[in-house]
């Protein structure tokens, strides 16, 4: 029996964000590998006028769960829901759901947090630190915990090129800005944002960085580790290959490369694209979680959770297998066949916005209007570039993580619990990965099913007709307008049509043509 799973089985597991991309993938590979696990509490708030009880009973449906609704079809009956509020003072929690969290939970796993990049700082602070620090009070209370693990980012950090896995201390105190949030305007926040996040490229970045530290401040005799995972794409293997639910990241930018829409961005094609699957980051915290619990390592434990320093991928390769993909399974009803560049060079990036994206999107939207539609085009193309604008200090950087604790944890395993919670990524082939993640988009993001493809490489053929007599009718009208204002242009139409007359006349009596077809003139031999 695997060590790490039998480690579960019979404990009471809290996760806070499992509503959330990788809190679904960790409950479902808990249920899945430890299935005897006491009890998966998990903490979820009402939202979009949909109450705790509908959004959990929705979740559950979700595909990510199929794997366990067939092995364990009474799996539900693990998951026990409490309705919280991480921004709330004590999260929200009722007093009897908080009393039965404090007698029972043996391991937190805390994945909650607003992972937007525009996130308002005031709101940042409150969900990512705050929120945390409220997490920490009550997990001090919890009488039989033995690990609280905290999913982190690896761009934590990103103000240092060379990232170990130690807390960095940050400018500010965290508790300093705590009173900022309660008695300062928000707008006043927003006005000082840039001078307090500093070297941070982003309010999330910022709040990540000062949560770690608090995390070391507010230690105490908790048994804490941070696993720090990059840039999270969708799964390697589990538990299906490709699957993803959101936009975040790299997932919307490919969408938006598949459909035709994205022709250029700012991006180092020889950067390192630090992706890591989503499985690859839960097996290692699930991981974490039974060696903290465990081995009680006395100092907190980072774990840098990336692939850049063990098995390296640049955005050009990126770009390179993410075209070819959408090339081979286009996606459906695209706007314009996938062709793009990834440029570090801010001017061409520029004329190929004004060229790629906005006149097209324009004459597009024209053609909405004049077909009785509503134009979106350009608010679709406002939305990419805010979007592109927000990742282009990711794709234009490299950074180097040392994964040493990483590899510590590899050496702890079975081989059965190599297996069954593989996070070995040297094994991972990066042209099948993102194939299968663009593949995934298509079917779990876009909802299109693969019997689609061939009507999607129809669409595609008809659109690359359209693009030849588009092409071909603007070259006539340039060169008619240029026939027009220039006597060198005339002389030079004059000689074609000779030429061509003459070899005309030349073929007719003589039965053979020399003309070539492309230039519609006379071959030299
Ligand atoms: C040239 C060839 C290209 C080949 C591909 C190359 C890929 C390059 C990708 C580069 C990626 C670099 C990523 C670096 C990231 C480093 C991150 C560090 C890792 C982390 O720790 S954090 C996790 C990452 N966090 C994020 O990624 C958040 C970034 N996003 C945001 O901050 C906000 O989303 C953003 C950008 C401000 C946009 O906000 P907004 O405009 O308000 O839109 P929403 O995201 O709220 O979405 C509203 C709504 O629309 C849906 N949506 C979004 N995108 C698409 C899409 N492309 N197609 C269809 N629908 C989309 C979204 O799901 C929402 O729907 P709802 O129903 O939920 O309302
Ligand atoms: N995705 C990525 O690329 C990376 C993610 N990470 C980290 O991993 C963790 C999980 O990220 P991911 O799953 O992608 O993020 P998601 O945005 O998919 O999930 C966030 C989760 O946090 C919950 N949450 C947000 N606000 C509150 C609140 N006020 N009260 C209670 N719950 C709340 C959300 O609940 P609700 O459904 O109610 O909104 C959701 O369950 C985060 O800590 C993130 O920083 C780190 C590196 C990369």
């Amino acid at each position: 029996m695997s060590s790490v799973a039998a480690y579960y089985n019979g404990k009471a597991v809290l996760i806070t964000g499992a509503t959330g991309f990788m809190g679904k993938v960790l409950m479902e590979k808990l249920l899945c590998s430890s299935p005897n696990v006491k009890t998966v509490y998990i903490l979820v708030r009402p939202k979009a006028g949909q109450s705790m009880q509908e959004r959990v009973a929705n979740m559950l449906q979700c595909k990510v769960f199929d794997r366990v609704r067939e092995d364990y079809p009474n799996f539900q009956e693990k998951i026990k829901p409490i309705n919280a509020e991480l921004i709330q003072p004590n999260l929200a929690i009722s007093p009897e759901d908080s009393e039965e969290l404090l007698s029972q939970v043996n391991i937190v796993f805390h994945c909650a947090a607003t992972i937007r990049f525009d996130e308002p700082l005031k709101r940042a602070l409150q969900l990512n630190v705050l929120g945390t620090q409220r997490l920490i009070e009550l997990a001090r209370q919890m009488q039989k915990l033995e690990a609280f693990i905290h999913i982190s980012t690896a761009y934590a950090n990103c103000n240092q090129k060379h990232i170990d896995e130690i807390i960095y201390p940050p400018p500010v105190e965290p508790k300093k800005l705590f009173g900022l949030v309660e008695w300062m305007d928000e707008s006043i926040i927003e006005d000082i944002t840039p001078k307090l996040i500093g070297e941070w490229p982003n309010t999330y970045a910022y709040t990540k960085a000062l949560t770690e530290y608090l995390l070391q401040q507010e230690k105490a005799n908790l048994n804490i580790a941070i696993i720090r995972p990059s840039i999270v794409g969708a799964s390697w293997h589990e538990p299906f290959p490709g699957w993803i639910d959101n936009f975040n990241g790299t997932s919307g930018i490919m969408i938006a490369a598949g459909k035709g829409i994205l022709r250029t961005m700012i991006a180092n094609n020889d950067a390192v694209a630090d992706l890591i699957p989503v499985d690859v980051v839960i097996n290692l915290t699930l991981v974490a979680g039974w060696y903290t619990a465990v081995h009680r390592p006395k100092n907190m434990m980072v774990y840098n959770c990336t692939t850049g320093g063990i098995n390296p991928f640049s955005w050009g390769e990126m770009e390179y297998h993410v075209l070819s993909t959408f090339k081979r399974n286009p996606l459906e009803q695209v706007y314009r066949t996938p062709c793009a560049q990834l440029t570090s060079n801010y001017l061409i990036n520029r004329y190929w916005i004004a060229v790629s994206h906005k006149a097209p999107a324009l004459i597009y939207d024209l053609y909405l209007r004049l077909t009785g539609r509503k134009p979106r085009m350009m608010k679709i193309l406002d939305r990419l570039h805010k979007n592109l604008m927000l990742l282009e200090y990711f794709t234009t950087q490299s950074w180097e993580w040392s994964s040493d604790n990483m590899n510590m944890l590899m050496g702890q395993l079975s081989p059965e619990d190599k297996k069954l919670y593989n996070f070995d990524i040297r094994q991972l082939h990066w042209s099948e990965y993102i194939e299968n993640y663009c593949l995934g988009a298509k079917k779990y993001l876009l909802n299109e099913d693969m019997s689609g493809i061939p009507a999607a490489k129809q669409h595609l053929r008809k659109l690359r007709n359209i693009r030849y007599v588009f092409n071909t009718t603007l070259l006539v009208i340039i060169w008619r307008i240029f026939i027009a204002r220039s006597q060198m242009a005339r002389n030079i139409w004059y000689f074609v049509d000779q030429a061509n007359f003459k070899a005309i006349t030349e073929a007719l009596c003589t039965g053979h043509s020399g003309i070539c077809p492309i230039l519609m003139c006379k071959s030299t031999d």
